[in-house]
């Protein structure tokens, strides 16, 4: 078993020698004898108060802040184990996992925004694979690619994080693309990550109930850029956003290389043109003013501009851009992401996606409208224990770019489901309310006559519907399959 000493994980004991430690956790129910046990303040609890349980299971050392110390003051006067305290024990965790674990890939970058982070993430371990990279995306949908792990968080804490980098740099990946949460930024889950480059996206209304306000969310945003990327890196920034020249004026006064991705302002990576079809779309952009045509088999213009940061992303991370630009007509699709689920016999399609922000709804709303020539319906909910002020908002998106609405359940959690579905009503009054997702997409999937077409927004590539503490199964693009079987008699 491995062992470190608390000095090579940058640790200084207060009480107690620099002992050596054989693993770390955050969760006391994970400590075993020797283990290294962080005691980080959380939003429900310090995580002071389980410092006697993780003592009781033989905890070699703690590390934690002022507060966490003095929660524990009687039972660590007790205790012959090391203690560590520091102002910041999330950051100081999140650095000791990266030295304990040691290795992480050669090449990491990492891409933040309220949408599209697991998309952008995926194209640029897609492109790293075409030019024959050894490569990964780490995010909401685990870890896929070279190397593959279930997910958990799309940040996920520092031990896991570290743990999963080490064992995949060991089998030979030497590229990661991984999604930076605004709850993970915040929790300074990846502080230990050496970045070589970060992308910005966009930033729109989600998880208020976590951070109270847009610009405490733009704030765990930015640390992306003011804490994480150092100096000699690259950020990519979709100049378009709102928030896009906040991004780039913090870089720019660190010093940090800003490469601009857009479609209306000026940047370094433009598009200058579109041309959709029923498959996909042809993209003109200029790169450094130069321009050029890519083929792109994805729906809707804001996947062009994920393909175009992700391709920013791996310029940054040292690439040539020809070479880059070349492999991109070969990116598909992310599961969940705009995904054709499936067909009624009459051609109507049906389409899943990820949309769970009033943003996310409009803009795959609108991407879809171009290729529908008749009526777009769309089936979705809002997500329990999540902000509450984005459902009315989900609702009204719905009611503008949609032609039917149905409103149904989506992860309600520990809430009651109809007073979400309320909520979300609010916004589109004269959508219709069906409790239960399989027959309002069954309803929703019935309605289609040629020439419609049905997005299934919310879940994407989630295969659970979680109702207090349980989750059933529940896949959207499966359920997509079956209404159609069940309406057109072959299963
Ligand atoms: C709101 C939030 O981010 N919570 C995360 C946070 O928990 P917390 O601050 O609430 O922890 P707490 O319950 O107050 O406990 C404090 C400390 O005591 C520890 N503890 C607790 C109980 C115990 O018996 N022993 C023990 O040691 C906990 O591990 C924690 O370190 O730290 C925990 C340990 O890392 C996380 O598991 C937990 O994620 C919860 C489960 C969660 O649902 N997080 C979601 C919201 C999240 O992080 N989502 C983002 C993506 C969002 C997006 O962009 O769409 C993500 O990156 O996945
Ligand atoms: N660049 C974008 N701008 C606006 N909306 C987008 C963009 N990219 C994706 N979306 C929408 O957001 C949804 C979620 O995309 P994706 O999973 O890539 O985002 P995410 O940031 O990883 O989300 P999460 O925070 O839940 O992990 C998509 O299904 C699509 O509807
Ligand atoms: N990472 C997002 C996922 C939301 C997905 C949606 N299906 C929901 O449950 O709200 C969150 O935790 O807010
Ligand atoms: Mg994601």
């Amino acid at each position: 078993m491995v062992e470190r000493r608390l000095s090579d994980l940058g640790l200084t004991p207060m009480t107690g020698g620099d002992v050596g430690v054989s693993g770390l956790a955050l969760d006391s129910r994970k400590v075993v004898a020797g283990t290294l046990f962080a005691a980080l303040p959380g939003s429900q609890v310090h995580g002071g108060e389980f410092i006697q349980y993780a003592l009781r299971m033989g905890a070699g050392a703690i590390l934690t802040d002022r507060k966490g110390a003095e929660i524990a003051a009687t039972e660590l006067a007790a205790s012959d184990a090391s203690l560590v305290v520091v102002e910041d024990a999330a950051e100081a965790l999140a650095h000791a996992a990266a030295l304990f674990f040691g290795a992480q890939p050669e090449t990491m970058v990492a891409v933040t925004g309220t949408n599209g982070k697991t998309s952008v993430a995926s194209f640029t371990r897609q492109i790293w694979e075409a030019m024959g990279r050894s490569a990964v995306n780490i995010g909401t949908t685990g870890v896929e690619g070279a190397f593959a792990a279930p997910g958990l968080h799309t940040t996920p804490e520092p031990v896991t994080l570290h743990g999963v980098l080490a064992e995949m740099a060991a089998s030979g990946v030497t590229h990661a693309a991984m999604e930076a949460s605004s709850h993970g930024l915040d929790q300074k889950r990846m502080d230990g990550v050496r970045l070589a480059a970060a992308a910005f996206t966009n930033l729109t209304q989600d998880h208020l109930d976590y951070h109270g306000t847009m610009e405490a969310y733009f704030e765990a945003k930015l640390r992306l850029f003011t804490g994480l990327l150092p100096e000699d890196g690259v950020a990519v920034v979709n100049m378009d956003d709102a928030h896009g020249p906040r991004v780039a004026e913090a870089c720019a006064a660190r010093g940090i290389e800003v490469l601009g991705v857009a479609q209306y302002a000026n940047a370094a990576l433009k598009i200058t043109g579109r041309r959709i079809d029923e498959t996909g779309q042809d993209v003109l952009f200029r790169w450094q003013g130069e321009g050029r045509q890519v083929r792109l088999d994805l729906i809707g213009a804001f996947q062009a501009m994920n393909v175009l940061t992700a391709a920013g992303l791996v310029i940054a991370g040292g690439e040539n851009p020809e070479d880059v630009f070349a492999v991109l007509p070969k990116m598909t699709g992310v599961r969940g992401r705009m995904e054709l689920a499936a067909r009624r016999s009459h051609g109507a399609p049906i389409y899943v996606d990820y949309s769970h922000t009033p943003d996310s709804l409009e803009v795959a709303l609108k991407a879809l409208r171009p290729h529908v020539l008749g009526r777009l319906v769309v089936v979705f909910g809002a997500g329990g224990d999540r902000d509450t002020g984005k459902r009315p908002l989900m609702g009204a998106a719905a009611a503008a770019y949609a032609d039917v609405a149905f409103v149904t359940d989506d992860n309600p959690r520990s809430e009651d489901p109809a007073s979400i579905r309320a909520a979300v009503l609010a916004g589109c009054p004269e959508a219709t309310e069906v409790a239960d997702r399989a027959e309002a997409i069954l309803r929703g999937v019935d309605m289609l006559e040629p020439g419609d077409a049905l997005l299934i927004a919310g879940k994407g590539h989630e295969t659970g519907q979680q109702v207090g503490d349980v989750i059933y199964p529940f896949d959207d693009v499966e359920q997509a399959s079956v209404a159609v079987a069940a309406l057109e008699g072959a299963i």
